[in-house]
């Protein structure tokens, strides 16, 4: 057991405990009602736990929720593709500005290259070293349809127009009021509900309120030789803990309730995380295919070290003896193991894709003027104009989600969805009282390999298309 387990046993585990199911419902109703999505509940059934049902009937393609991150990350190698806000995952910048800073890594020879959640790739720690500075644009060109190093210096600095982008305007980058310059946002409101959220724990700029600026660095150094899951359970803890410093104050203004035990306060703080399905990360994922079955016990050994040493780095940075029992390894195995088994993609797709699209629909003579100028560049771009921004993120109800391979409803953004929120809507009718059910996974692939890759999800499926399947296959 680690020091911090045995300090803080009974916490450790009332926070894991369920929460009590009038507690949980009230929460549940409240943000129903905060999102506006009142054709929703979320009751437990017997069998899968937790789900959303449905209150009103949907037709097809209606909208049936919009679900705001809770904590939420832009993939490291990401970064390199997509300059989006810190808070909301808007695109920011302009389209000059987002083409040009990725012809500069591209040029570099740095690229999106893993699949975002594990990073251990030499380009990726290219990437995940960016610091934000693009004054100085040098570096060879690998790709010979590159363009000149000036023009690449000139679109990436906002120095040149192209034509139409006037009708893709996009928000200016703010800086991180920390001075990290790490970090940008498209509004005062993002930076200022981020900084209030997490980042002012999180932050390695010089208005860091983290115990040492130095043992962050190397906390997010870890992260960035390791995997990108650490720094969404890192912001799992300070949101935490910074909502625990505001509900005391809040308690200590309010001097009838002082006497408030610290325990509530701290599980009323953890509230939004306790919602969230976990189990012990190392104890949940799945076995990759290149690890032999009999290596199965080192492998969880092995995971669960990396779990520790990341969380050494985390408690040096940020740890707080009122919230001691958020930094045993227990609670930090439980987060990462609730990232990973939820179904929590963010994506927000690309202003830049729109732009060439429309170029590429304009009347022919239009076209073909524009073409003078965006070819040269769509060619050094390749295939990469499309690239979307990628991340992981916490979705409080639509973590409440059941999984089907029948699913009657999808995850899928429509044109004016250009943030990270998540958005559901039905692919067919629903019916009153009607469990709304997602596909975690592509639900056309045959019986076996729809089970394998639910088994990433830490599953079996007993939906009905699989309780039929499953008699067949037998
Ligand atoms: C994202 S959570 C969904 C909410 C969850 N039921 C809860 O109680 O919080 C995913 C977990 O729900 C359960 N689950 C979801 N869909 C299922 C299905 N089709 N069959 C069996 N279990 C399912 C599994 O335990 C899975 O790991």
């Amino acid at each position: 057991m680690d020091s911090v387990n045995e300090n803080c046993a009974a916490e450790v585990s009332a926070l894991l405990a369920p929460l009590p199911i009038f507690q949980e419902q009230e929460y549940f109703k409240e943000l129903i009602a905060n999102r506006r999505c009142n054709g929703i509940e979320v009751k437990h059934n017997s069998t899968n736990g937790k789900g959303v049902y449905a209150n009103s009937e949907f037709q097809e393609d209606e909208l049936i929720l919009k679900d705001q991150i809770l904590v939420g990350i832009q993939h490291s190698s990401n970064k390199v593709d997509c300059l989006v806000c810190s808070f909301c995952f808007r695109f920011i910048g302009s389209i000059e500005k987002q083409i040009g800073r990725k012809l500069y890594f591209k040029n570099l020879g740095v690229s999106s290259c893993c699949d975002g959640v594990s990073s251990e790739s030499e380009d990726d720690n290219k990437c995940m070293k960016y610091n934000g500075n693009e004054e100085q644009c040098g570096g060879s060109s690998s790709n010979h349809n590159s363009l000149p190093q000036e023009v690449v210096s000139s679109l990436m600095n906002n120095e040149i127009a192209l034509p139409f982008t006037d009708k893709f305007p996009l928000p200016s980058p703010l800086w991180c009021p920390g001075g990290c310059q790490e970090v940008f946002y498209c509004s005062e409101s993002c930076a200022k509900a981020d900084w209030e959220s997490s980042h002012s724990l999180l932050c390695t700029g010089e208005k860091s309120e983290s115990r040492s600026r130095e043992a962050l660095g190397e906390f997010i150094e870890h992260v960035n030789d390791t995997n990108d899951i650490f720094l969404l359970a890192a912001k799992a803890i300070a949101f935490t803990i910074l909502r625990y410093r505001k509900l005391k104050a809040d308690h200590v203004n309010e001097k009838a309730k002082q006497t408030e035990p610290k325990q509530s306060l701290l599980l009323e703080a953890w509230k939004p995380i306790s919602i969230g399905y976990k189990r012990r990360w190392w104890d949940c994922i799945a076995l990759p295919d290149d690890v032999d079955p009999s290596g199965e016990g080192a492998f969880r050994m092995q995971i669960k070290s990396l779990a520790s040493t990341s969380l050494e780095h985390l408690k040096k940075a940020i740890f707080d003896k009122e919230c001691e029992a958020l930094f045993s390894l227990e609670i930090y195995g439980n987060i990462i193991g609730m990232f990973e088994l939820n179904n929590l993609d963010l994506v927000v797709a690309s202003p830049v894709e729109d732009y060439f699209l429309y170029i590429n629909d304009l009347p022919d003579a239009e076209k073909e003027e524009a073409m003078e100028i965006t070819k040269p560049i769509l060619d050094a771009l390749d295939d990469e104009y499309s690239d979307f921004c990628e991340g992981t993120a916490f979705f409080p109800l639509q973590s409440c989600m059941n999984h089907s391979c029948c699913p009657n409803a999808k995850a899928f953004k429509r044109d004016e969805d250009r943030d990270g929120q998540a958005v559901i809507s039905a692919l067919r009718r629903i019916s009153k009282n009607e469990e709304v059910t997602i596909s975690y996974i592509d639900e056309e692939l045959p019986y076996k390999e729809r089970q394998a890759s639910l088994a990433d999800y830490g599953f079996t499926c007993n939906c009905p298309k699989c309780l039929q399947d499953s008699s067949s296959v037998a």
